[in-house]
């Protein structure tokens, strides 16, 4: 996240950091995802699409600060990738993933799901929500250490897409980010989420998908609208 403040331990209890096995005694923060039950959480498409076997994935949540982790730090494991059949990495379009975790996660006070929105526009997404990460800090920077949060504006579909001339913005995306830039999701954030506070209840309104480089004016990000996929996901859980 650029222009983004560090954030404090529970206050984000359904963020998760993905990390992959470069190698059997190396791994890295790839992506964010939000825990949304006892065992799956979502993510986007494009983190798995080209490491879709469950065991290249440790999982970490609970917690803020990416250099405490450690190879004894206790982590969920993957049983099963369900990447959204209509993903095209071409327009990055139906940028979502599920993962279903190996056992249940135990919620602790920083291990909480967050709430799935209602399908289609039932909620009135407010002015102002939040992204959060473990991404770059600077377009041409590095991941940080501390999870980092930032509240940004919500663009509707029709000025998103004056943004994005040479693109599709459908309403199957939510844009989010001021007109001067500035604040951002950045590299590493992608699969992470946009989170809404709507009457007192947070809601996982978008999932980190992509922008034109890193909180350029005029350049908004674009979250995958998770509110378009509520079927989708629902359909999964209940079949797998
Ligand atoms: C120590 O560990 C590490 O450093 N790990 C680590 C992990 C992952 C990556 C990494 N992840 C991606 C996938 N894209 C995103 O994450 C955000 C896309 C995005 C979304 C929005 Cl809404 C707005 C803007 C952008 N945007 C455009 N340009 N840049 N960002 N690319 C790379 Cl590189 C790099 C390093």
């Amino acid at each position: 996240v650029v222009g983004g403040d560090e954030s404090s331990l529970g206050e984000w209890p359904w963020q998760v950091s993905m990390h992959l096995k470069l190698t059997t005694r190396s791994e890295q923060h790839a992506c964010g995802g939000s825990i949304i039950n006892k065992q799956w959480m979502v993510t986007a498409a494009h983190c798995v699409f080209h490491f879709n076997k469950p065991s290249l994935w440790n999982i970490y949540g609970g917690f803020v600060n990416l250099s405490e982790l450690n190879l004894t730090t206790p982590f969920f494991e993957v049983e099963q990738i369900i990447i959204h059949s209509l993903y095209d990495a071409t327009d990055i379009s139906n940028d979502i993933a599920l993962l279903k975790l190996k056992r249940p996660v135990l919620s602790t006070d920083n291990i909480l799901p967050i709430c799935l929105p209602p399908k289609e526009n039932q909620l009135v997404i407010p002015d102002y929500c939040w992204v959060t990460g473990w991404g770059y800090t600077e377009e041409t920077g590095n991941s940080s250490n501390f999870l980092q949060k930032a509240k940004l504006p919500i663009l509707s579909t029709e000025q998103c897409q004056t943004k994005y001339l040479s693109k599709k913005i459908d309403n199957d995306v939510v844009c989010a980010g001021y007109e001067h830039g500035t604040i951002d999701a950045c590299k590493g954030d992608s699969g992470g989420p946009l989170t809404c506070q709507i009457d007192k209840t947070w809601y996982l309104i978008g999932i980190t998908s992509w922008g034109e480089g890193c909180a350029r004016a005029g350049k908004p990000g674009v979250y995958t609208r998770v509110s378009s996929y509520i079927d989708w996901i629902h359909e999964q859980i209940n079949n797998h």
